[in-house]
């Protein structure tokens, strides 16, 4: 058996601003070398568990500790916050708190320095670590000029060459483009197989994590463990629907489908799954479903004519962009890290001028707006929702623009109401932002724009960071706005997220459109998924492995029927 490193013996947790415990009776042990995957629904108490073993409590969070913690034995309430930041590198969430050095080289060598290690070994170990996660060129540039995505790998490098033996990921997904994403879940296993160190991953895009090789999956909710065992035996458990989270999509399929899964058909990949066991069924099943309707377009609303942009005069990173997007779309814009994503968002939101080109709405030229005056148009919702959020309260935050605008006190009160309702805040009105979870500030942030009405919003990942209900709740608003009336771009690099809202999407790479098709069409164009780092969802590869001829149509109806069933249960 080998040897325990963390050990949780009846934890409890309550942070000292609230009034209920976050962690209730948690135990839990993870044994050296095990790569641990921690699951739940926002607010569950992921992050939590994740700060307990970093040291953030008790050390900076204060609050009411009872039970016991012990990392390679020691009870962490007699440790120091130093002591086991060395034992163990963690990889936040949120990365702009992370960061130390000033460059992106000086950042990845922060771990190293402290172990006063001579400069060309030093050098050599970061240039192989910075191509390890892609960012080797971009060493001496400054971390405010990476994009999301880049900013995320910087840390994974961080954490890569330090020497803690354990590593814990807090959403390391989430702002990676798909086949980033594939890449770093297979280095961390690599890395974790090759150095024997102990991983524990936070995240809840399950279905990519247990792309790698996961020993165990811990289920929370509501700051207990409701199961804890091996994926291939929970995933055949009801579980993760107890959980409100989202099942891996070809597990889902072979389910409606009727399909018994059982842990011996490998369902924690869908590279060993038993797709044979299901074909017969799943054939049946796609024969059963209707065939989709065509849709109509509207009159334009937004146009962008051959638009450049750089943030330095020496370099474009939008080099020539030509995009039309009609009243009532909701489209998607993919596309690898650093393709230039939240630039064009930027440009559209008015946060940037273009270079050269213009940029039209309903018919007038608004290249020349102020901020202010596109800002009545365009709504952004940012990726990093620490990036937008000024207030103290979430009521204030909400009513901030209303307040700016001159908005009657009383319609103020009414309109931040309703939206708070809509984004499932309500119940938070009274709280400081602080007490919110990530999840919680981003929808925070998507509130305050939405508040305001405009009629394009633009959403940078909006549900990075969300669980599969809130998830869920948020596209199913954003829907409902867009059968309004209001036209959504959204920005994302979930794939599944992309089919089952937008029907088109635009695939920008190195500042360009690659590619503007029907979403399905995109990703079954094998060089556009190459070049912009997109990947096929399971549900292609299902098809392919079950046999049926044609594995777009059976994703397109997939789509239809799960839509159907969920809006069916809510
Ligand atoms: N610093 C804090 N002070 C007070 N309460 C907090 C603090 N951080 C988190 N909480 C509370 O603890 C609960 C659990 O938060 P936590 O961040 O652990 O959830 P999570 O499962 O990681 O959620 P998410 O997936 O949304 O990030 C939240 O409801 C939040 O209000
Ligand atoms: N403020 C800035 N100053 C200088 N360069 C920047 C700045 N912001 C972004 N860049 C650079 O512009 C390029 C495009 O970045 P952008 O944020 O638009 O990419 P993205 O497609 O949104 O990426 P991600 O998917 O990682 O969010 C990147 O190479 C990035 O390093």
């Amino acid at each position: 058996m080998k040897k325990p490193v963390i050990s949780f013996e009846n934890f409890t947790f309550k942070y000292r601003s609230q009034k209920e415990p976050t962690l209730h009776d948690i135990n839990l042990t993870i044994h050296e070398g095990e790569i641990v995957l921690i699951a739940g629904p926002s607010g569950s108490g992921k992050s939590t568990i994740g700060h307990a073993i970093n040291g953030l409590i008790p050390f900076s969070y204060k609050g009411d500790m009872t039970g016991s913690l012990k990392i390679h034995g020691k009870e962490t309430r007699d440790l120091d916050i130093f002591s086991i930041g060395q034992m163990t590198g963690t990889v936040l969430q949120d990365t702009d708190g992370q960061f130390i050095g000033l460059s992106v080289g000086e950042d990845i060598a922060f771990s190293l320095e402290n172990d006063q290690l001579e400069q060309a070994e030093m050098k050599d170990i970061v240039a192989r670590t910075a191509k390890l996660v892609d960012v080797d060129t971009h060493l001496h540039h400054g971390l405010h000029e990476l994009s999301g995505g880049q900013k995320q790998r910087v840390s994974l490098a961080g954490v890569l060459v330090g020497d803690g033996d354990i590593l814990l990921f807090d959403e390391p997904l989430a702002n990676l483009d798909p086949a980033t994403g594939k890449q770093a879940i297979e280095l961390i296993s690599r890395i974790c197989k090759e150095t024997g160190k102990t991983v524990v991953i936070i995240e809840h895009r399950i279905e990519d994590v247990l792309h790698g090789d996961v020993d165990r999956l811990v289920v929370v909710n509501e700051g207990k463990i409701l199961a804890d065992g091996s994926p291939a035996d929970l995933l055949a458990t009801d579980v993760l629907e107890r959980a409100s989270i989202r099942k891996p999509l070809y597990l889902q399929a072979c389910q409606y489908a009727g399909c018994d899964i059982t842990s011996e058909m490998h369902p924690d990949r869908l590279e060993s799954f038993n797709v044979q066991a299901c074909s017969e069924e799943l054939q049946g099943w796609l024969a059963t479903l209707p065939d989709e309707k065509p849709e109509k377009l509207s009159e334009m609303l937004l146009e962008l004519k051959d638009v450049t942009f750089g943030y330095s005069s020496e370099k474009l990173t939008i080099k020539g962009i030509d995009l039309t997007v009609h009243k009532g779309e909701m489209t998607s814009i993919v596309g690898r890290n650093g393709a230039g994503k939240s630039t064009l968002t930027k440009l559209i939101s008015g946060l940037e001028k273009p270079t050269t080109g213009r940029i039209f709405i309903n018919g007038e030229d608004a290249t020349e707006d102020t901020i202010a005056m596109r800002a009545r148009k365009v709504g952004l919702v940012m990726q990093n929702p620490n990036h937008m959020i000024s207030k103290h309260m979430i009521y204030d935050e909400v009513a901030f623009g209303l307040v700016m605008r001159g908005v009657p006190e009383e319609e103020i009160r009414e309109r931040v109401e309703e939206t708070l309702r809509i984004c499932g805040l309500y119940p938070f009105r009274n709280w400081p932002i602080s007490a919110l979870s990530f999840g919680q500030k981003k929808r925070v942030t998507i509130a305050s724009i939405l508040v305001l009405e405009p009629e394009l919003i633009i959403l940078d990942e909006p549900t990075a960071g969300q669980d599969f209900r809130h998830y869920t709740e948020m596209m199913d608003f954003l829907e409902q706005l867009n059968k309004r009336g209001i036209t959504i771009l959204m920005v994302t690099h979930d794939m599944h997220l992309m089919l089952e809202y937008t029907k088109r999407a635009v695939v920008i790479g190195d500042g360009r459109i690659l590619a503007d098709a029907p979403a399905v069409d995109i990703l079954a164009d094998p060089n556009i998924v190459r070049e912009a780092h997109l990947a096929k969802t399971s549900l292609g590869t299902l098809a392919e492995r079950a046999g049926i001829w044609n594995p777009q149509e059976f994703t397109r109806k997939f789509i239809a029927y799960d839509r159907e069933v969920r809006a069916a249960w809510r």
